[in-house]
C-alpha cells in the first residue's frame, strides 16, 4: 500500500534534467542535503523528494481484515493532518531552494517502506538522478554506531544516473565525484531493488530488512562484481565502511568550505534580502502615495460622475418638458397654420388697401402741394398786393370834410365818421396822436389787423397813416349799443339778443384760438355792429397795440369824466387792477352784455341783482320782456352762464367753446328757423344777396362783375370808373371789366318788395 503525489507527469527529456533528493524530517540536514545539491547541480531542476511513513498507517495495514471504510474517521482526519504537516515540510524544502536561486519541486511518497517507496518513485518518474543523504544510514547495525555521529555528518550518499552521457556533464566534470560515492544507473538500481525485495521476503523485521536492504544496496552501489552472498555482505560492508569513511572526511571538507561560502552567501542574500526590503518598503510607500492619488482621482472622478449624473438629470427633465412643450406646440401646428393663412390673407388685402391708400396719399399729397401753390399765390397775390392806405385828402373828401353831420361816433380814442371812399361806403376812425407810437409801428399793426378775416369781425378795409385813422365796412344798422338804447324806439326781439349773443360769441373764439391769440381789450356794446340783417360783427380789435398806454391813461381820465360808470362796468376789473388784459378780461365783458341784453336794465350792480333773482327763483322779475316772451329755462341757463362770465376767479370762467357755444349755436339756428319772428317792418330784414356789397342797401339795379359778386350798378361802376381793376369784395384783379345786369335778382328784389 502506498500513494505518490506531489509531482506533474515528467516528460522523457526533462528527466535528465531533474535531480530528486531524498530528504528526511530533520529541517537543517535536509537543507544542506538540498543545498550541496543546487550547488552542485545548479543548471538542473531540483526535485524534494521524501517517504513518509507514518505509524498509524502500519498499524491499521497490519488489520488486513479491516476495510478502509471501517477506518476510525478521527485516524483519517489524523493522517489527513499529518499529511498536510508533511507538505508544510515540503513546502519549506522548496522555499530554500528558490531562495537559493534553484527552481524546485516536490515529491511526497507515502508508503511504508523507505526502499519500496525510493524503488517506485524511480520506476514511476524514470528518475535518473538521485541524491541521498546520510540519514539514510541511521538503520545501519549496532557495531557501526560509533560511527553514527560521522555518518550523520556526511552529505551526498548516492548519486543516480543512467545516461553516460551525463556522467562527462559539465558540472561533474568541473566537480569530480569523490571516491566515496558511486555513480550507478537505472539498471543498477534494478539490482539493488531485486536484492532489496529478496531480503525483504526472508526477514519481515521492518528494521532489519532495511539495514539490509541499505548494505545490498550500499554493496551493489561500490561493487559491480558478483560474490558470495555472505562474503559479499561483509566485504560489502567492509569497503563500504571505507569508503564512507573515506568519502565522509573528504566531504567534511568540502562542506566546510561549502559551508562557510553558504554562510557568505547567507549574508549576501541577507543584505540583499535587507535591501529588496528596503526597496519594496520605498516602493511601497510610493504605491500608498500612488493609491492615495488614485483614490483621489476616483473620488474626483465619482464626483464629476455624480455631477453628470445631475446634469444627466436634468438634461433629461428638461428633455421631458421640452418634449412635452413640443407636443403642445405640435398640437397647435395647425391652429396656426390656419391663424397663419388668414394673417396671410389678411396682409395681402391690408397691402391691397395699402397700395390704394399710398396712391391716394400721393393724389392727396400732389394736390396738397397744388393747392399750397395755388394758396400762395393767392395769398402773395392778396397781402403781396400792398395794404391800402388813404391819404389825408382822400380821409378829408370821404368825410366832406369831416362833416360834423357825418360823425356817427365818439368815444375815448377818437370820432367815427361816416364816409365814402372810393366810392364805398365807409367807417373811418380817427385815432389820437401818435405820441410814443411811430407811424411804422401804427402801419405794421394795422397791416396784421387788416389780415384778421371773420364774418362776425368787422372789415379793417385800410388805413391813412397821415391823419392816423382807420378805415373800416360801413354797416348799417349802427352798434347793439344803439339798439339798447332804443334810439329807434324799436326792441330788438329775444331772438335777435340771442343770435347777436352767439354771434359774438363766435367772433371771441376766433380772436382766441388765433395765433397769436388777439385779446379785444375793450369790448362793450358800442363795438358790436350791426349789419342790414342783424349780423353782429366786432369792431376796433387791437386797440392796445394802437393806442400808447399813456394816451389810453390820459383817455381813460376824460373818459371817467364823461361816461365813467358805463364805460368801467364792462372792464374786468381784475384788468383793471393790475392793468394786465387776458382772454378772460374778454370773456368777462362777454358776460356783462349777455346780461345787459336779457334784461336791458343799469349796469350798476346789475350781477348782484341777477343773482339775487336767481337765488330766489324770481330771474322773471328782471328780464326784458320787450323783447318778446324768453324761453324761460334756456333763459335762466344763460343767467348763470353769464354770472359764471363775471366771477373774479378765472377757474369758475366757463368755456366759450363747451359751455356757451354748444348752448347759444343751436338755440341761434332754430330762430332762424322760425316763422318771421319780426313783427317791425324796420325790422324785418332783407335776403342778404338783395343788399348791394358796396352800398349795404337793397339793391334796385344789380349788376354781376367779372369776380361774380352782384352790385348796384352805381355803386360798382364808380368803383370802375375811379380807376379800380379789382373786385370790391377779394381784391383780387379783375379778368375783365365788363358788367352784366343780373335780371333773375333784380325780379326778385322787386317781388320781395312788393310782399313787405
Ligand atoms: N363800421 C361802422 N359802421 C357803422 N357804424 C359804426 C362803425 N364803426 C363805428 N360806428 C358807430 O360809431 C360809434 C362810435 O364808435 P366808437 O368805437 O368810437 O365808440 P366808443 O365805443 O364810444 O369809442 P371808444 O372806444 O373810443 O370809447 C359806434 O357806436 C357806432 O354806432
Amino acid at each position: 500500500m502506498g500513494s505518490i503525489e506531489g509531482v506533474e507527469a515528467v516528460r522523457l527529456d526533462d528527466v535528465e534534467d531533474i535531480v530528486y533528493v531524498a530528504v528526511g524530517k530533520n529541517v537543517e540536514k535536509s537543507e544542506k542535503l538540498l543545498l550541496w545539491a543546487a550547488k552542485n547541480f545548479g543548471t538542473k531542476k531540483i526535485c524534494v523528494l521524501h517517504v513518509h511513513q507514518p505509524e498509524n498507517v502500519k498499524s491499521l495495514t497490519d488489520k488486513k481484515h479491516l476495510g478502509n471504510e471501517s477506518i476510525d474517521p478521527a485516524i483519517k482526519e489524523f493522517r489527513e493532518i499529518e499529511r498536510q504537516e508533511v507538505h508544510d515540510l515540503l513546502d519549506q524544502y522548496v522555499l530554500t531552494l528558490f531562495l537559493a536561486g534553484v527552481q524546485a519541486n516536490k515529491l511526497l511518497v507515502e508508503m511504508d517502506s523507505n526502499e519500496k517507496a525510493i524503488k517506485e518513485a524511480i520506476a514511476q518518474h524514470k528518475i535518473k538522478w538521485l541524491v541521498m543523504g546520510a540519514t539514510a544510514d541511521k538503520y545501519l547495525s549496532g557495531a557501526d554506531r560509533k560511527h553514527q555521529h560521522e555518518r550523520e555528518n556526511t552529505l551526498p550518499l548516492l548519486f543516480l544516473n543512467s545516461n553516460m552521457k551525463a556522467k562527462q556533464s559539465e558540472k561533474l566534470r568541473s566537480e569530480p565525484v569523490p571516491k566515496a560515492l558511486k555513480l550507478i544507473d537505472a539498471k543498477d538500481m534494478e539490482g539493488i531493488f531485486r536484492s532489496f525485495s529478496s531480503h525483504c521476503s526472508v526477514n519481515s523485521n521492518p528494521s532489519l530488512n532495511r539495514v539490509i536492504a541499505r548494505s545490498e544496496l550500499t554493496d551493489l552501489l561500490f561493487d559491480e562484481e558478483e560474490m558470495d552472498e555472505g562474503e559479499e555482505v561483509s566485504k560489502t560492508n567492509h569497503r563500504m565502511e571505507q569508503v564512507i569513511t573515506d568519502g565522509r572526511s573528504l566531504r567534511r571538507e568540502e562542506f566546510g568550505e561549502a559551508e562557510e561560502k553558504l554562510e557568505a552567501e547567507n549574508n549576501t542574500m541577507k543584505d540583499a534580502f535587507g535591501s529588496l526590503c528596503a526597496f519594496e518598503m520605498i516602493r511601497r510607500k510610493e504605491l500608498e502615495e500612488l493609491l492615495a492619488k488614485e483614490k483621489q482621482e476616483v473620488q474626483k472622478m465619482k464626483n464629476q460622475r455624480d455631477e453628470l449624473m445631475h446634469r444627466l438629470q436634468m438634461v433629461k427633465d428638461q428633455n421631458l418638458v421640452l418634449k412635452s412643450q413640443l407636443d403642445d406646440s405640435r398640437s397647435m401646428v395647425p391652429e396656426l397654420e390656419e391663424k397663419i393663412v388668414s394673417a396671410v390673407e389678411l396682409l395681402i388685402s391690408f397691402r391691397e388697401k395699402r397700395d390704394k391708400l399710398k396712391i391716394e396719399h400721393e393724389n392727396a399729397v400732389r394736390r396738397v402741394k397744388e393747392l399750397r401753390k395755388f394758396v400762395k399765390a393767392d395769398t402773395e397775390h392778396l397781402y403781396g398786393t400792398e395794404f391800402p392806405t388813404f391819404s389825408f385828402v382822400e380821409i378829408n373828401e370821404a368825410t366832406n370834410e369831416f362833416d360834423p353831420s357825418w360823425k356817427i361816433g365818439e368815444g375815448r380814442y377818437g370820432s367815427v365818421y361816416k364816409g365814402i371812399l372810393r366810392n364805398i361806403h365807409v367807417a373811418i376812425k380817427m385815432l389820437p396822436s401818435y405820441g410814443s407810437q411811430s407811424q411804422l409801428e401804427f402801419q405794421r399793426q394795422v397791416e396784421i389787423l387788416s389780415r384778421v378775416r371773420h364774418p362776425n369781425i368787422l372789415t379793417l378795409i385800410g388805413s391813412c397813416p397821415e391823419s392816423r385813422s382807420l378805415v373800416y365796412e360801413y354797416l348799417n344798422n349802427g352798434s347793439l349799443a344803439d339798439h339798447l338804447a332804443r334810439k329807434d324806439n324799436t326792441p330788438l326781439p329775444w331772438q335777435i339778443r340771442i343770435s347777436i349773443v352767439a354771434d359774438l360769441c363766435s367772433a371771441l373764439i376766433f380772436l382766441q384760438y388765433s395765433e397769436p391769440c388777439i385779446i379785444h381789450g375793450n369790448l362793450k356794446p358800442s363795438k358790436v355792429i350791426l349789419d342790414s340783417n342783424f349780423v353782429a360783427k366786432l369792431g376796433d380789435l387791437g386797440f392796445s397795440h394802437l393806442v400808447p398806454k399813456s394816451e389810453d391813461s390820459a383817455n381813460n381820465t376824460t373818459i371817467c369824466k364823461n361816461n365813467a360808470n358805463e364805460s368801467l362796468v364792462y372792464l374786468d376789473p381784475e384788468y383793471l387792477a393790475t392793468g394786465k388784459l387776458t382772454p378772460e378780461s374778454d370773456v368777462y365783458s362777454f358776460g356783462i352784455i349777455l346780461l345787459q341784453l336779457l334784461t336791458c336794465r343799469p349796469l350798476l350792480g346789475l350781477v348782484r341783482d341777477v343773482k339775487c333773482a336767481l337765488e330766489k327763483e324770481n330771474l322773471t322779475a328782471l328780464l326784458d320782456f320787450s323783447a318778446g316772451e324768453w324761453p324761460l329755462g334756456l333763459t335762466k341757463q344763460l343767467a348763470y352762464l353769464a354770472l359764471r362770465c363775471c366771477e373774479k376767479s378765472w377757474l369758475d370762467l366757463p368755456d366759450l367753446v363747451s359751455e356757451i357755444w354748444s348752448v347759444l349755436e343751436p338755440i341761434k339756428t332754430s330762430c332762424i328757423k322760425m316763422p318771421p319772428y319780426l313783427t317791425s317792418k324796420k325790422l324785418h330784414r332783407a335776403p342778404s344777396h338783395f343788399v348791394c356789397p358796396i352800398f349795404q342797401e337793397v339793391m334796385k339795379d344789380p349788376y354781376i362783375a367779372a369776380d361774380g359778386f352782384t352790385y348796384e350798378a352805381d355803386a360798382i361802376g364808380g368803383w370802375l370808373d375811379s380807376g379800380h381793376n379789382t373786385s370790391p369784395m377779394t381784391n383780387l384783379k379783375l379778368e375783365h371789366l365788363d358788367l352784366v345786369p343780373n335780371y333773375a335778382l333784380h325780379n326778385a328784389i322787386q317781388e320781395w318788395q312788393q310782399l313787405q
